[in-house]
Protein backbone atom coordinates (compact mmCIF):
# COMPACT_ATOMS: atom_id res chain seq x y z
CA UNK A 1 0.00 0.00 0.00
CA UNK A 2 1.42 3.08 -1.11
CA UNK A 3 1.36 6.29 0.84
CA UNK A 4 -1.30 9.05 0.51
CA UNK A 5 -0.05 12.11 -1.46
CA UNK A 6 1.55 14.97 0.69
CA UNK A 7 2.83 18.23 -0.13
CA UNK A 8 6.45 17.57 -0.62
CA UNK A 9 8.72 18.79 2.96
CA UNK A 10 9.72 22.46 2.90
CA UNK A 11 12.01 21.72 6.42
CA UNK A 12 13.99 18.70 6.10
CA UNK A 13 16.52 19.69 8.82
CA UNK A 14 15.52 17.35 11.43
CA UNK A 15 14.98 14.25 9.08
CA UNK A 16 18.18 14.75 7.28
CA UNK A 17 20.37 15.41 11.20
CA UNK A 18 18.06 12.41 12.28
CA UNK A 19 19.66 10.33 9.69
CA UNK A 20 23.22 11.55 10.08
CA UNK A 21 23.62 14.30 7.82
CA UNK A 22 24.82 18.13 8.64
CA UNK A 23 22.64 20.75 8.85
CA UNK A 24 23.15 24.57 9.03
CA UNK A 25 22.12 24.45 12.36
CA UNK A 26 20.42 22.34 15.26
CA UNK A 27 16.91 20.88 14.59
CA UNK A 28 14.38 21.56 17.43
CA UNK A 29 11.58 20.60 18.58
CA UNK A 30 9.71 19.69 22.47
CA UNK A 31 8.24 16.62 23.57
CA UNK A 32 4.76 17.19 24.81
CA UNK A 33 4.72 20.57 22.84
CA UNK A 34 1.17 20.29 22.45
CA UNK A 35 -0.47 20.34 25.58
CA UNK A 36 -1.81 21.59 28.70
CA UNK A 37 1.07 24.62 29.21
CA UNK A 38 -0.66 26.14 26.02
CA UNK A 39 -3.86 28.24 26.59
CA UNK A 40 -5.18 27.15 23.30
CA UNK A 41 -4.81 23.79 24.02
CA UNK A 42 -7.63 23.83 26.60
CA UNK A 43 -9.69 26.05 24.26
CA UNK A 44 -9.82 23.28 21.85
CA UNK A 45 -10.25 20.71 24.39
CA UNK A 46 -13.13 21.97 25.84
CA UNK A 47 -15.00 20.18 27.96
CA UNK A 48 -14.82 16.96 26.06
CA UNK A 49 -12.53 13.96 27.70
CA UNK A 50 -9.09 13.95 26.92
CA UNK A 51 -9.17 10.45 24.92
CA UNK A 52 -12.17 11.95 23.19
CA UNK A 53 -9.79 14.85 21.57
CA UNK A 54 -7.20 11.92 20.51
CA UNK A 55 -10.52 9.76 18.50
CA UNK A 56 -11.36 13.02 16.77
CA UNK A 57 -8.93 13.39 14.00
CA UNK A 58 -9.89 17.09 13.66
CA UNK A 59 -9.65 18.24 17.16
CA UNK A 60 -6.42 16.39 17.51
CA UNK A 61 -4.82 17.61 14.56
CA UNK A 62 -5.98 21.04 15.70
CA UNK A 63 -3.97 20.29 18.74
CA UNK A 64 -0.71 19.13 17.00
CA UNK A 65 -0.63 22.63 14.90
CA UNK A 66 -0.79 24.63 17.79
CA UNK A 67 2.74 24.65 18.68
CA UNK A 68 3.77 25.01 15.15
CA UNK A 69 1.49 27.94 14.42
CA UNK A 70 2.39 29.60 17.81
CA UNK A 71 6.27 29.12 17.12
CA UNK A 72 6.62 29.03 13.42
CA UNK A 73 10.24 29.36 12.01
CA UNK A 74 11.48 28.32 15.53
CA UNK A 75 10.87 24.55 15.77
CA UNK A 76 11.15 21.71 12.71
CA UNK A 77 9.16 19.08 13.67
CA UNK A 78 5.26 18.02 15.19
CA UNK A 79 4.47 15.09 17.29
CA UNK A 80 0.74 13.68 16.80
CA UNK A 81 -1.57 14.71 19.30
CA UNK A 82 -2.26 11.53 20.99
CA UNK A 83 -1.47 8.64 24.09
CA UNK A 84 0.99 5.90 24.43
CA UNK A 85 -2.01 4.48 26.07
CA UNK A 86 -4.10 4.04 22.74
CA UNK A 87 -2.62 0.42 22.68
CA UNK A 88 -3.64 -0.95 25.80
CA UNK A 89 -7.15 0.38 25.02
CA UNK A 90 -6.58 -1.66 21.58
CA UNK A 91 -6.19 -4.53 23.50
CA UNK A 92 -9.12 -3.89 25.36
CA UNK A 93 -8.26 -3.00 28.48
CA UNK A 94 -10.34 0.32 29.63
CA UNK A 95 -8.37 3.29 30.19
CA UNK A 96 -9.42 7.07 31.83
CA UNK A 97 -7.32 10.41 31.84
CA UNK A 98 -8.12 11.69 35.48
CA UNK A 99 -8.00 15.35 35.45
CA UNK A 100 -5.00 16.86 37.23
CA UNK A 101 -4.31 12.98 38.12
CA UNK A 102 -3.57 11.05 35.23
CA UNK A 103 -4.52 7.95 33.30
CA UNK A 104 -6.27 4.85 35.28
CA UNK A 105 -7.28 1.93 34.63
CA UNK A 106 -10.21 0.36 36.64
CA UNK A 107 -9.74 -3.12 36.33
CA UNK A 108 -5.47 -3.19 35.96
CA UNK A 109 -3.86 -7.09 35.02
CA UNK A 110 -2.69 -7.70 38.60
CA UNK A 111 -1.09 -10.81 38.18
CA UNK A 112 -1.15 -13.75 35.38
CA UNK A 113 -3.51 -16.01 37.04
CA UNK A 114 -5.98 -13.42 36.51
CA UNK A 115 -8.64 -14.55 33.91
CA UNK A 116 -8.17 -11.17 32.18
CA UNK A 117 -4.16 -12.23 31.59
CA UNK A 118 -5.46 -15.19 29.86
CA UNK A 119 -8.25 -12.57 28.14
CA UNK A 120 -5.68 -10.07 27.07
CA UNK A 121 -3.01 -12.52 25.72
CA UNK A 122 -5.67 -14.49 23.55
CA UNK A 123 -7.01 -11.60 22.08
CA UNK A 124 -6.49 -11.25 18.75
CA UNK A 125 -5.80 -7.21 18.12
CA UNK A 126 -6.22 -5.50 15.06
CA UNK A 127 -3.95 -2.59 15.66
CA UNK A 128 -5.13 -1.30 12.00
CA UNK A 129 -8.82 -1.65 12.53
CA UNK A 130 -9.02 -0.47 16.49
CA UNK A 131 -6.21 2.55 16.11
CA UNK A 132 -7.84 3.74 12.52
CA UNK A 133 -8.22 7.23 14.24
CA UNK A 134 -4.63 8.08 14.81
CA UNK A 135 -3.97 7.19 11.63
CA UNK A 136 -6.71 9.51 10.30
CA UNK A 137 -5.73 11.89 12.48
CA UNK A 138 -2.05 11.75 11.00
CA UNK A 139 -2.97 12.06 7.48
CA UNK A 140 -5.38 14.86 7.97
CA UNK A 141 -2.28 16.75 10.36
CA UNK A 142 -0.20 15.70 6.94
CA UNK A 143 -2.38 17.51 5.06
CA UNK A 144 -2.83 20.72 7.43
CA UNK A 145 0.64 21.05 7.87
CA UNK A 146 1.21 21.54 3.91
CA UNK A 147 5.07 20.24 4.51
CA UNK A 148 6.13 23.18 6.96
CA UNK A 149 8.29 20.72 9.12
CA UNK A 150 7.97 16.91 9.65
CA UNK A 151 4.92 14.60 11.69
CA UNK A 152 6.60 11.87 14.51
CA UNK A 153 4.55 9.47 15.12
CA UNK A 154 4.75 7.91 18.35
CA UNK A 155 4.69 4.31 20.32
CA UNK A 156 4.91 3.81 24.47
CA UNK A 157 7.54 1.22 24.99
CA UNK A 158 6.68 -2.61 26.08
CA UNK A 159 8.06 -1.69 29.62
CA UNK A 160 6.38 1.25 29.90
CA UNK A 161 2.97 -0.19 28.42
CA UNK A 162 3.42 -3.02 30.76
CA UNK A 163 4.15 -0.39 33.92
CA UNK A 164 0.32 1.07 33.43
CA UNK A 165 -1.03 -2.02 32.13
CA UNK A 166 -0.14 -4.10 35.94
CA UNK A 167 -0.21 -1.16 38.06
CA UNK A 168 -2.93 0.92 36.37
CA UNK A 169 -1.62 4.34 36.37
CA UNK A 170 1.52 5.91 37.45
CA UNK A 171 3.34 4.24 40.46
CA UNK A 172 5.49 5.40 43.55
CA UNK A 173 6.99 2.15 44.24
CA UNK A 174 6.10 -0.37 40.81
CA UNK A 175 5.72 -2.69 43.36
CA UNK A 176 3.44 -4.46 41.06
CA UNK A 177 5.13 -4.36 37.68
CA UNK A 178 8.09 -5.78 39.79
CA UNK A 179 6.35 -8.50 41.39
CA UNK A 180 5.20 -9.29 37.81
CA UNK A 181 8.94 -9.31 36.00
CA UNK A 182 10.62 -11.01 39.16
CA UNK A 183 8.33 -13.28 40.04
CA UNK A 184 6.11 -13.88 37.23
CA UNK A 185 9.17 -13.51 34.63
CA UNK A 186 7.62 -15.73 31.87
CA UNK A 187 4.49 -14.52 32.11
CA UNK A 188 5.74 -11.26 31.72
CA UNK A 189 7.84 -11.95 28.77
CA UNK A 190 5.01 -13.25 26.86
CA UNK A 191 2.89 -10.22 27.43
CA UNK A 192 5.99 -7.57 26.88
CA UNK A 193 6.41 -9.82 23.33
CA UNK A 194 2.67 -9.24 22.41
CA UNK A 195 2.85 -5.64 22.99
CA UNK A 196 6.16 -5.31 21.11
CA UNK A 197 4.27 -6.79 18.04
CA UNK A 198 1.60 -4.75 18.04
CA UNK A 199 4.07 -1.41 18.14
CA UNK A 200 5.64 -2.48 15.17
CA UNK A 201 2.49 -2.54 13.26
CA UNK A 202 1.04 0.05 15.17
CA UNK A 203 3.90 2.23 14.13
CA UNK A 204 3.96 0.81 10.45
CA UNK A 205 0.85 2.03 9.93
CA UNK A 206 1.25 5.61 10.90
CA UNK A 207 4.10 5.72 8.82
CA UNK A 208 1.43 4.62 5.95
CA UNK A 209 -0.58 7.12 6.78
CA UNK A 210 1.95 9.81 6.55
CA UNK A 211 4.10 9.67 9.84
CA UNK A 212 7.70 10.82 8.41
CA UNK A 213 9.55 9.53 12.16
CA UNK A 214 8.53 7.82 14.83
CA UNK A 215 9.92 7.45 18.52
CA UNK A 216 9.36 5.10 21.58
CA UNK A 217 8.91 6.22 24.39
CA UNK A 218 10.39 4.09 27.45
CA UNK A 219 9.38 6.66 30.09
CA UNK A 220 9.82 4.03 32.83
CA UNK A 221 12.73 2.25 31.79
CA UNK A 222 14.82 4.58 34.79
CA UNK A 223 12.86 2.24 37.55
CA UNK A 224 14.76 -0.66 36.45
CA UNK A 225 18.12 -1.98 37.55
CA UNK A 226 20.94 -2.34 34.58
CA UNK A 227 20.50 -6.16 34.74
CA UNK A 228 16.84 -6.02 34.32
CA UNK A 229 16.81 -3.01 31.77
CA UNK A 230 19.10 -5.64 29.85
CA UNK A 231 15.91 -8.59 30.73
CA UNK A 232 12.69 -6.92 30.35
CA UNK A 233 12.90 -3.55 28.62
CA UNK A 234 16.04 -3.61 25.58
CA UNK A 235 14.90 -7.10 24.16
CA UNK A 236 11.59 -5.34 23.10
CA UNK A 237 13.25 -2.14 22.28
CA UNK A 238 15.24 -4.40 20.01
CA UNK A 239 12.63 -5.99 18.26
CA UNK A 240 10.99 -2.55 17.31
CA UNK A 241 13.64 -1.47 15.95
CA UNK A 242 14.96 -4.87 14.24
CA UNK A 243 11.15 -5.44 12.79
CA UNK A 244 9.96 -1.83 11.92
CA UNK A 245 11.84 -1.53 8.53
CA UNK A 246 11.27 -5.07 7.33
CA UNK A 247 7.12 -4.43 7.66
CA UNK A 248 7.27 -0.98 6.00
CA UNK A 249 9.41 -2.81 3.26
CA UNK A 250 6.41 -5.10 3.17
CA UNK A 251 3.81 -2.69 2.96
CA UNK A 252 6.00 -0.62 0.12
CA UNK A 253 6.85 2.18 2.62
CA UNK A 254 10.19 4.05 2.76
CA UNK A 255 12.13 3.87 6.12
CA UNK A 256 11.78 6.12 8.36
CA UNK A 257 14.14 7.38 11.12
CA UNK A 258 13.83 5.96 14.00
CA UNK A 259 14.48 7.78 17.97
CA UNK A 260 14.61 6.08 21.06
CA UNK A 261 13.91 7.27 24.44
CA UNK A 262 14.65 5.57 27.59
CA UNK A 263 13.73 7.68 30.24
CA UNK A 264 16.70 7.16 33.41
CA UNK A 265 18.64 4.35 31.49
CA UNK A 266 21.53 6.37 31.65
CA UNK A 267 23.48 3.05 32.21
CA UNK A 268 22.22 1.92 28.56
CA UNK A 269 23.34 4.68 26.72
CA UNK A 270 26.69 2.28 24.51
CA UNK A 271 24.00 -0.57 24.27
CA UNK A 272 21.27 1.79 22.69
CA UNK A 273 24.01 2.89 20.25
CA UNK A 274 24.70 -0.92 19.07
CA UNK A 275 20.94 -0.73 18.02
CA UNK A 276 19.23 -0.06 14.71
CA UNK A 277 17.93 3.03 15.96
CA UNK A 278 19.32 6.46 14.36
CA UNK A 279 18.67 8.47 17.05
CA UNK A 280 19.12 8.27 20.94
CA UNK A 281 16.66 10.37 23.18
CA UNK A 282 18.52 11.57 26.62
CA UNK A 283 16.95 12.81 29.66
CA UNK A 284 18.81 15.29 31.93
CA UNK A 285 20.70 13.30 33.74
CA UNK A 286 23.43 12.80 31.16
CA UNK A 287 25.78 15.70 30.62
CA UNK A 288 26.01 16.53 26.95
CA UNK A 289 29.30 16.71 26.01
CA UNK A 290 29.98 13.29 27.48
CA UNK A 291 26.99 11.98 25.82
CA UNK A 292 27.52 13.29 22.62
CA UNK A 293 31.52 11.87 22.75
CA UNK A 294 29.84 8.36 23.28
CA UNK A 295 27.24 8.68 20.31
CA UNK A 296 29.89 10.14 17.75
CA UNK A 297 31.98 7.60 18.27
CA UNK A 298 29.16 4.95 17.38
CA UNK A 299 27.69 7.21 14.89
CA UNK A 300 24.36 7.94 16.17
CA UNK A 301 22.45 11.25 16.74
CA UNK A 302 21.42 12.30 20.44
CA UNK A 303 18.16 14.34 21.09
CA UNK A 304 17.77 16.12 24.36
CA UNK A 305 18.53 17.07 26.76
CA UNK A 306 17.32 20.30 28.76
CA UNK A 307 15.92 19.88 32.40
CA UNK A 308 12.51 20.67 32.03
CA UNK A 309 12.84 22.32 35.00
CA UNK A 310 14.67 25.02 33.82
CA UNK A 311 11.51 26.76 31.88
CA UNK A 312 10.29 27.52 35.68
CA UNK A 313 14.09 29.15 36.40
CA UNK A 314 13.61 31.95 34.55
CA UNK A 315 15.52 33.98 31.30
CA UNK A 316 18.91 33.45 32.63
CA UNK A 317 18.82 29.76 34.29
CA UNK A 318 17.10 29.14 30.71
CA UNK A 319 20.34 30.93 28.59
CA UNK A 320 22.57 29.21 30.83
CA UNK A 321 21.27 25.70 30.26
CA UNK A 322 20.99 25.90 26.28
CA UNK A 323 24.61 27.49 26.48
CA UNK A 324 25.51 23.99 28.28
CA UNK A 325 24.16 22.01 25.56
CA UNK A 326 24.54 23.62 22.54
CA UNK A 327 28.35 23.51 23.46
CA UNK A 328 28.39 19.85 24.68
CA UNK A 329 26.40 18.98 21.93
CA UNK A 330 29.11 20.22 19.53
CA UNK A 331 27.35 23.38 18.11
CA UNK A 332 24.59 21.52 16.59
CA UNK A 333 26.06 21.51 12.50
CA UNK A 334 25.54 17.63 13.36
CA UNK A 335 24.45 14.75 15.59
CA UNK A 336 21.95 16.62 17.74
CA UNK A 337 18.27 17.43 17.35
CA UNK A 338 17.71 20.31 20.58
CA UNK A 339 14.89 19.15 23.22
CA UNK A 340 14.29 18.98 26.36
CA UNK A 341 14.90 15.92 28.60
CA UNK A 342 11.71 15.11 29.15
CA UNK A 343 8.00 16.74 28.30
CA UNK A 344 7.23 20.36 28.74
CA UNK A 345 5.33 20.93 31.80
CA UNK A 346 2.11 22.46 32.68
CA UNK A 347 1.99 25.95 34.65
CA UNK A 348 5.21 26.46 32.21
CA UNK A 349 4.95 29.64 30.49
CA UNK A 350 4.70 29.60 26.86
CA UNK A 351 7.04 32.76 26.50
CA UNK A 352 9.84 30.84 28.49
CA UNK A 353 9.57 28.14 25.95
CA UNK A 354 9.96 30.60 22.79
CA UNK A 355 12.93 31.74 24.26
CA UNK A 356 14.11 28.65 25.13
CA UNK A 357 14.00 28.24 21.13
CA UNK A 358 15.50 31.39 20.85
CA UNK A 359 18.03 30.81 22.62
CA UNK A 360 18.84 27.77 21.02
CA UNK A 361 18.92 29.39 17.22
CA UNK A 362 21.59 32.36 18.98
CA UNK A 363 23.63 29.93 20.46
CA UNK A 364 24.11 27.18 17.59
CA UNK A 365 24.28 30.58 15.33
CA UNK A 366 27.09 32.18 17.19
CA UNK A 367 28.89 28.77 18.01
CA UNK A 368 28.89 28.40 14.01
CA UNK A 369 30.39 32.23 13.50
CA UNK A 370 33.07 31.53 15.79
CA UNK A 371 34.24 28.15 14.27
CA UNK A 372 34.16 29.88 10.59
CA UNK A 373 35.83 32.79 10.88
CA UNK A 374 36.57 35.90 8.13
CA UNK A 375 33.17 36.21 7.99
CA UNK A 376 31.89 32.95 5.82
CA UNK A 377 30.01 32.46 9.13
CA UNK A 378 27.62 34.99 8.07
CA UNK A 379 26.86 33.27 5.44
CA UNK A 380 26.26 30.13 7.10
CA UNK A 381 24.08 32.64 9.49
CA UNK A 382 22.25 34.13 6.67
CA UNK A 383 21.47 30.54 5.44
CA UNK A 384 20.02 29.61 8.65
CA UNK A 385 17.82 32.82 8.44
CA UNK A 386 16.47 32.17 4.97
CA UNK A 387 15.99 28.41 6.44
CA UNK A 388 13.56 30.16 9.70
CA UNK A 389 11.67 32.27 6.98
CA UNK A 390 12.48 35.37 9.12
CA UNK A 391 12.65 38.76 7.32
CA UNK A 392 15.07 40.03 9.94
CA UNK A 393 14.87 43.96 10.15
CA UNK A 394 17.49 44.45 12.29
CA UNK A 395 19.78 41.91 10.88
C1 LIG B 1 4.09 8.20 29.90
C2 LIG B 1 3.35 8.81 28.72
C3 LIG B 1 1.94 8.99 28.61
N1 LIG B 1 1.71 9.56 27.38
C4 LIG B 1 2.89 9.77 26.73
C5 LIG B 1 3.92 9.27 27.53
C6 LIG B 1 5.36 9.20 27.13
C7 LIG B 1 6.03 10.51 27.32
C8 LIG B 1 6.28 10.84 28.74
O1 LIG B 1 6.98 10.09 29.42
O2 LIG B 1 5.80 11.90 29.16
C9 LIG B 1 3.10 10.32 25.40
C10 LIG B 1 2.33 11.49 25.00
N2 LIG B 1 1.21 12.02 25.56
C11 LIG B 1 0.79 13.10 24.85
C12 LIG B 1 1.64 13.21 23.74
C13 LIG B 1 1.30 14.20 22.63
C14 LIG B 1 2.22 14.75 21.78
C15 LIG B 1 3.17 15.75 22.37
O3 LIG B 1 4.23 15.33 22.86
O4 LIG B 1 2.90 16.97 22.25
C16 LIG B 1 2.61 12.25 23.83
C17 LIG B 1 3.81 12.01 22.94
C18 LIG B 1 -0.35 13.96 25.14
C19 LIG B 1 -0.86 14.03 26.51
N3 LIG B 1 -1.03 13.00 27.38
C20 LIG B 1 -1.61 13.46 28.55
C21 LIG B 1 -1.85 14.86 28.42
C22 LIG B 1 -2.54 15.72 29.45
C23 LIG B 1 -3.98 15.48 29.32
C24 LIG B 1 -4.84 16.54 29.93
O5 LIG B 1 -5.03 16.49 31.15
O6 LIG B 1 -5.34 17.39 29.18
C25 LIG B 1 -1.38 15.21 27.14
C26 LIG B 1 -1.46 16.57 26.51
C27 LIG B 1 -2.00 12.64 29.70
C28 LIG B 1 -1.07 11.60 30.12
N4 LIG B 1 -0.66 10.54 29.36
C29 LIG B 1 0.24 9.79 30.09
C30 LIG B 1 0.37 10.39 31.36
C31 LIG B 1 1.28 9.88 32.45
C32 LIG B 1 -0.47 11.49 31.38
C33 LIG B 1 -0.77 12.38 32.55
C34 LIG B 1 0.44 13.03 33.02
C35 LIG B 1 0.40 14.46 32.71
O7 LIG B 1 -0.56 15.03 33.15
O8 LIG B 1 1.32 14.96 32.06
C36 LIG B 1 0.92 8.60 29.58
Amino acid sequence: MASYYHPPLKNDLLLRTARGEKGSRPPIWVMRQAGRYLPEYHKAKGKKDFFECCRDPEVASEITLQPIDRYEGLIDAAIIFSDILVIPQAMGMTVIMVDKVGPHFPDPLASPSDEQYKEVMEKEVDVVKELSYVYQAISLTRKKLEGRVPLFGFCGAPFTLLCYMVEGGGSRTFQVVKTWVYKHNTEAKALLQKIAELCVEYLAQQVVAGAQIVQVFDSWAGELSPAMFKDVAMPYLEWICDRLPKRLEELGEEKVPMVVFAKGAWYALVDLCKTKYDVIGLDWLHDPKQAYEIAQKHGKVVQGNADPGVLYGGREAITQAVKNMVEGFGGGKQGWIANLGHGVTPHVNPDDLKFFFEEIHRFSDEYQERAMPNGSGIKAAEQQMHERNILHSDW
